[in-house]
């Protein structure tokens, strides 16, 4: 018997599914013990190194989660906001460790997570790299640090596939730069302006999404006051660091107590 946990992959054939599995099969410290698919996609049955274009893996995409979840010690999940609530539920249901990468999801299926992490551990984050989660700390500090004359606006961009606006991410930097400040992020929020909007509100955060190329994942948080600007960014170059922030938070998870945590938490920042 290994103590090397083993590892399900949801959405097999997605960006991010593919740089999960090269980045689990490439770790001495995991094994991919299955990957899953929807329900009618034309990798179903096929071994999962073959489907992408390699050597045999030895592992079947399948569409059945129970079944895969039950030969797992964690699941992977990147894929879309219906499908990660049922996962939940099936992952807390093998007491599996649940890393969600999946952005999206609304507060209502926020909340509906609720009932898995009373019995399995759920990390979840919009953005799973170790860059943007410091960026995410520095964004709280320097909000803390600067009043409502400088206003704050977080500008996002992604790839053209990308179905969600604003990003996970964005939406982390919003909340960060909300706390620094010491408001609700839902009472100050501005997305996406368009047309006769009247002057800028005091004390708003703005968000707006580019959506081109191919573009990872591109984060500006902007504090601008009379006379002076301050930046801070982070640009995303390859998937490989959301891959590596979640195999390291379903390592993490192992032994933890059921609830619900996030990267801060796993990265200790
Ligand atoms: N948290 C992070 O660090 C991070 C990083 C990158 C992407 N993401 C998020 O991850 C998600 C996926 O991104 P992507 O670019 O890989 O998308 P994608 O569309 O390439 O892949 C999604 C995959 O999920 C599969 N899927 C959908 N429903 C399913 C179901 N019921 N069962 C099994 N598989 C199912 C799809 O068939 C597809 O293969 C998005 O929400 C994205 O925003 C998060
Ligand atoms: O490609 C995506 O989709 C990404 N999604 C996350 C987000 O919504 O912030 C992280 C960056 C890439």
């Amino acid at each position: 018997m290994t103590h090397i946990p083993g590892i399900v992959i949801t959405g097999a054939s997605g960006r991010m599914g593919q740089m999960l599995i090269k980045t689990v099969t490439d770790s001495d410290q995991a094994r991919l013990v299955g990957v899953v698919e929807r329900q009618g996609h034309d990798w179903i049955g096929q071994d999962v190194g073959e489907a992408m274009g390699g050597p045999a893996l030895g592992v079947l995409i399948t569409d059945d989660p129970l079944e895969a979840f039950a030969q797992a010690q964690a699941v992977i999940d990147f894929t879309a906001p219906e499908a990660t609530l049922e996962f939940a539920a099936l992952a807390a249901q093998a007491r599996c460790v649940h890393v969600i990468g999946t952005t999206g999801m609304s507060d209502e299926q926020i909340v509906a997570l609720e009932p898995a992490s009373r019995h399995a551990v759920i990390v979840r984050a919009g953005n799973m790299s170790l860059g943007v989660n410091l960026l995410v700390q520095l964004t709280k500090k320097v909000a803390a640090a600067l009043d409502e004359d400088f206003d704050i606006e977080v500008i996002e961009g992604h790839h053209h596939h990308k179905v969600d606006a604003p990003s996970g991410t964005a939406l982390m930097l919003g909340e960060a730069a909300a706390e620094g400040r010491g408001v609700k992020l839902a009472d100050v929020s501005d997305r996406g302006r368009d047309g006769i909007t009247g002057a800028r509100k005091r004390g708003d955060i703005g968000f707006h999404a580019i959506r081109g190329g191919d573009i990872v994942g591109e984060h500006d948080v902007l504090f601008a006051a009379p006379g002076e600007r301050i930046v801070l960014r982070h640009l995303a170059t390859d998937r490989a660091i959301f891959a590596r922030g979640a195999l390291k938070a379903a390592l993490w998870g192992q032994g933890k107590a059921p609830g619900q945590y996030d990267m801060v938490d796993v990265l200790g920042l």
